[in-house]
């Protein structure tokens, strides 16, 4: 009996196919991409060097200077020097475009100066990832070009009044923006002059607005982004939804319709050696759309959110959808390791998907899943700690607090950031640690939302309200509290003067502003931090205090720990912090997510791309051959995939194509299955011109005879027992799962068992099967769709595939269609060309030599007793009326020529190559029936 299985370490199950960023320098990272291009280039794979970034905004905010088919009135003034942007934290959303940024400047346009251009803030530390790649490649950028503004005429413009000529003037305006030039150490403020003097070159950046219908963009963003997916990304489950609209579905059709508009942007401007980049849960289902326009296109795929366990995103009513539009990508990137495993475990469990070695398998097309945190630009917060208006702010605050210890909380107001709990924590502090009523207090800044939410506002006034009351006085207010937008100094002096950072959302994709604080706090006090573990970012800052910030007593514990925290503890700490964070940059992961990417073009990770069957050269080929061979695997290829085996029945479109097939005399046609005689008597039985092959290659059936041929008759079959035992326990064990028993062959069938579970169990069955049977009995272990098949290994599909040609060599057109490993063997078979060949010679295949004949090596009455009985047959055959034709994704592995995607799609060929039988032109095989009886033709 097999060993016990203990319980599964799901961790491990999902190791092989899911990899993190590297732990090696940016400029290492930079020389590894150098050496992949070179390497893919030595190999004729075509690089333009271009990347595409594709996010929801452009990183750009154009104000528009004239009324829509107005004159243009005189450009807008440069905004005044100085003016401070938001934080780089901020929402682009939260719309900064009144805000006029150092580098804001009017640009010459075919429309005279008709747009003014900034920079749009927001999304910092991913656009100042994508802004580093512009040290080693050129860049695209597309996005949305947001809501038109109109400064001049103090309103807002839809982006549906803006005509033609200036959609045209914007083009030619982002063009003119794209002249700045850096090493990617830039960042977007940063003036030429600047950049020219610290020597920095950018390779060019360019830009493609997004144009969408006002209503479009706001179902999009406000409806299905912020009602729908990220609630749900951040477990929040639509309460608020369920209540105050009508579904969760609600705003899908705007999604749809943005994505599309995206994908539709990309396909437009997109050159075969592009690599592109999708970011962010505002675009998941481009991906899909743009392999739907690019088949072989390179694409990835960054999730800034979180993504929830399976069991909260099966909640979603289009989760098929959505994650179908992931899966579109080459490579899918997360923040950190468990929502790469959540999403995995999604494909697995809501779509049924498998998992391969390179990743989620989808009909042949395989996503491989990472993990890699965006980190921040260290580099560029590092100078910003050091802005001279940062100094007499921190000292105004530490001057405000004198005697005191300061902890500093900066969030937005947003449910998920848990201010309510956070500042429940500190009144808990207050209680279990009493010492700190009057020398400690909170510093709590809360950014406005986009979404506001009045209730929340009024929740956390009242709170701030209720612990002042219960613990201050007249000389002490422990909470301060600010709802306001900070300035750049104000935000850096708040995290300088700090001696403890709180920072502790119920869910956060990453979290910047963690980060923040330990830069800030390299020059001051180098003063600890308390974060949550819920954060993308924790698992990399180990040294916080890190919480539970629904433990309220925990926090309250941790807190004081960081306040009674010896300078020593807090060196410490701080050191391997700090090097954390100016590691683990923005830089660094664009870096990593473009080798990687590249890592998955040409080689062990890209699949060759097999082009759809070419309809016109099948038909042709078809029409002129004189005999013909239809082989056909049955489940997955005649039959879609279903639940129960029993339920895979064949349709009426189907057993009219095989039936209207094989009445053509010169058409030969075979279903070569893994089923067994029974089930394929039953269903597909009455069809007397259709010849079966059973059981992989064990049984076979001639087209017009009853009788079935065994060819495992003289096989040691003792191993059945022993086999059956084996699957007797997996399936004890699995909930679900069930065993097929043939003549002679058996399937365990899981598809009906926990995903996981069941695939884990497979593989331990197979391990055992493999280590333990298969090199003592004469066994080959197939693994199948969602089950494990043991048969003889002295037959197999592709053994039946050789006997049929052999004895038929006359045939001129051949179609063998599969769908899965077992099918290889049948393409495999018909490898019949060596390079350069035009005719092709065949050998007796064994199933002729062994298992017909007893005698092999004895001679026909005819032959002379040198000669043996079975010779090399000619083939008649053209290599290119071999038509061996996969069912999946094209970039599924396969030995076949062709694909096609789905069972219907096999069965509508073949129903176009019959249709002359079944009403317009016939056949070669009708004509010569038609002839021989006399009949005229029917046209
Ligand atoms: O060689 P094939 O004709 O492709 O048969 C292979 C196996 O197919 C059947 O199982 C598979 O199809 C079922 C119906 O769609 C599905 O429920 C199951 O999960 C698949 O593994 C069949 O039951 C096996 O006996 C065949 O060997």
């Amino acid at each position: 009996m097999p060993g016990s299985t203990t319980s599964m370490p799901l961790d491990s199950f999902h190791e092989p196919y899911t990899r993190s960023g590297d732990d090696v320098s940016l400029d290492k990272v930079r020389d590894q991409i150098t050496v992949l291009e070179d390497e893919l280039r030595k190999k004729d794979i075509p690089l333009t060097g271009r990347i595409i970034h594709v996010c929801h905004y452009l990183p750009i905010v154009p104000t528009l200077n004239t009324r829509p088919n107005m004159p243009s009135p005189p450009a807008t003034p440069p905004s005044k020097a100085g003016d401070v942007p938001p934080s780089p934290t901020s929402d682009p959303a939260a719309s900064w475009s009144d805000n006029k940024a150092p580098s804001e400047r009017s640009h010459a346009t075919t429309d005279a100066a008709a747009w003014t251009l900034k920079p749009r803030y927001g999304h910092a530390a991913m656009i100042s990832g994508i802004r580093s790649l512009s040290a080693t490649h050129d860049q695209l950028i597309v996005g949305w070009t947001g809501d038109i503004q109109s400064p001049t005429q103090g309103e807002r413009v839809t982006a549906a009044t803006v005509g033609p000529k200036e959609r045209e003037a914007l083009d030619d305006a982002l063009k003119g923006y794209i002249t700045k030039e850096s090493d990617g150490d830039l960042d977007v403020d940063d003036d030429d002059a600047d950049a020219e003097a610290r020597g920095l070159k950018r390779r060019k950046t360019a830009y493609v607005p997004v144009w969408l219908d006002d209503k479009v963009a706001h179902g999009h963003y406000d409806g299905y982004c912020k009602q729908t997916l990220w609630p749900l990304f951040h477990y929040l489950l639509w309460q608020d939804v369920a209540t105050e609209y009508a579904s969760a579905d609600a705003h899908y059709e705007p999604y749809v319709k943005t994505c599309q508009a995206f994908a539709d942007a990309i396909a437009k401007v997109y050159t075969p050696g592009d690599l592109i980049w999708v970011h962010d849960y505002h675009l998941l289902l481009v991906p899909r759309m743009i392999r739907e326009a690019i088949p072989d296109a390179t694409i990835g795929l960054f999730v800034h959110t979180p993504f929830p366990s399976s069991e909260v995103f099966r909640c979603l009513p289009r989760r098929k959808e959505i994650l179908d539009g992931m899966l579109g990508a080459t490579l899918v990137c997360f923040q950190t390791y468990s929502y790469s495993r959540h999403f995995t475990s999604t494909c697995v469990r809501v779509c049924g998907y498998e998992i391969t070695s390179r990743g989620i398998d989808v009909e042949g097309h395989v996503s491989t899943v990472m993990h890699c945190p965006v980190g921040i630009d260290a580099a560029r917060v590092g100078r910003d700690v050091l802005r001279p208006g940062i100094k007499p702010k921190l000292e105004a605050l530490r001057n405000l607090y004198e005697g005191k210890k300061i902890i500093v909380g900066r969030d937005k107001l947003d449910f998920v950031k848990g201010v309510l709990q956070k500042l429940r924590a500190f009144e808990k502090l207050l209680q279990d640690y009493p010492e700190w009523i009057g020398n400690v207090v909170l510093i709590q800044v809360t950014s406005p939302a986009l979404t506001d939410s009045p209730k929340l506002e009024r929740q956390v006034s009242e709170l701030v309200a209720h612990i002042n009351g219960e613990y201050g006085s007249l000389d002490f207010i422990p909470v301060h509290h600010y709802h306001q937008t900070l300035k750049k100094d104000e935000f850096y002096a708040l995290l300088s003067v700090a001696d403890l950072g709180v920072i502790t959302p119920l869910r956060d994709g990453m979290n910047t502003t963690s980060m923040e604080f330990v830069i800030a706090q390299e020059r001051t006090k180098k003063s600890p931090s308390v974060l949550s573990e819920f954060m993308g970012i924790s698992k990399h800052m180990e040294d916080a205090l890190q919480v539970n910030p629904w433990d309220l007593g925990g926090v309250a514990k941790a807190i004081h720990q960081g306040l009674v925290m010896s300078n020593e503890e807090k060196a410490s700490r701080h050191a391997r912090l700090h090097r954390v964070v100016t590691t683990h940059t923005s830089h660094h992961w664009a870096a990593v997510l473009v080798k990687n990417l590249l890592g998955q073009m040409g080689g062990e990770g890209q699949a060759r791309q097999t082009p759809y069957i070419p309809k016109e050269v099948l038909e042709r080929r078809y029409n002129s051959a004189k005999k013909r061979l239809f082989l056909f695997d049955y489940d997955g290829t005649l039959a879609p995939i279903v639940k129960v085996p029993s339920h895979a029945t064949p349709s009426p479109q189907t057993l009219q194509a095989l039936s209207a097939l094989s009445s053509d005399p010169a058409n030969l046609v075979y279903i070569i299955s893994g089923r067994d005689g029974a089930f394929l008597e039953e269903h597909l039985g009455h069809l007397t011109d259709v010849g079966f092959s059973a059981e992989h290659g064990g049984f076979m059936r001639d087209r017009g005879s009853k009788e079935w041929v065994n060819f495992t008759e003289k096989l040691d079959m003792e191993w059945m027992g022993e086999v059956l035992e084996v699957f007797k326990y997996y399936t004890e064990r699995t909930t679900g799962s069930h065993i097929e028993v043939k003549k002679s062959s058996i399937t365990w069938h899981y598809r009906s068992a926990d995903p996981e579970w069941g695939q884990f169990q497979c593989r331990q069955c197979q391990d055992l099967l493999e280590n333990n049977l298969a090199h003592k009995r004469p066994i080959e272990v197939l693994v199948g769709k969602k089950n494990l098949e043991v048969r003889p290994i002295a037959v197999n599909k592709g053994e039946i595939v050789k006997r049929i040609l052999y004895q038929n060599p006359d045939a001129e057109f051949i179609f063998c269609a599969g769908d899965d490993k077992t099918d290889e063997d049948m393409f495999r078979a018909l490898l019949l060309f060596s390079s350069g060949q035009t005719k092709a010679t065949m050998e007796p295949p064994l199933s002729i030599t062994l298992i017909d004949d007893d005698d092999a090596s004895s001679s026909s009455p005819t032959s002379t007793s040198a000669e043996p009985k079975y010779k090399p047959v000619d083939l008649a055959i053209d290599k290119e009326a071999v038509f061996t034709t996969a069912v999946g994704h094209s970039s599924k592995r396969t030995l076949a020529s062709w694909h096609v995607t789905t069972p219907q799609e096999i069965v509508e060929h073949m129903l176009e190559l019959v249709r002359d039988v079944q009403g317009g032109d016939e056949g070669f095989g009708q004509r010569v029936k038609r002839e021989e009886k006399g009949e005229e033709s029917k046209l």
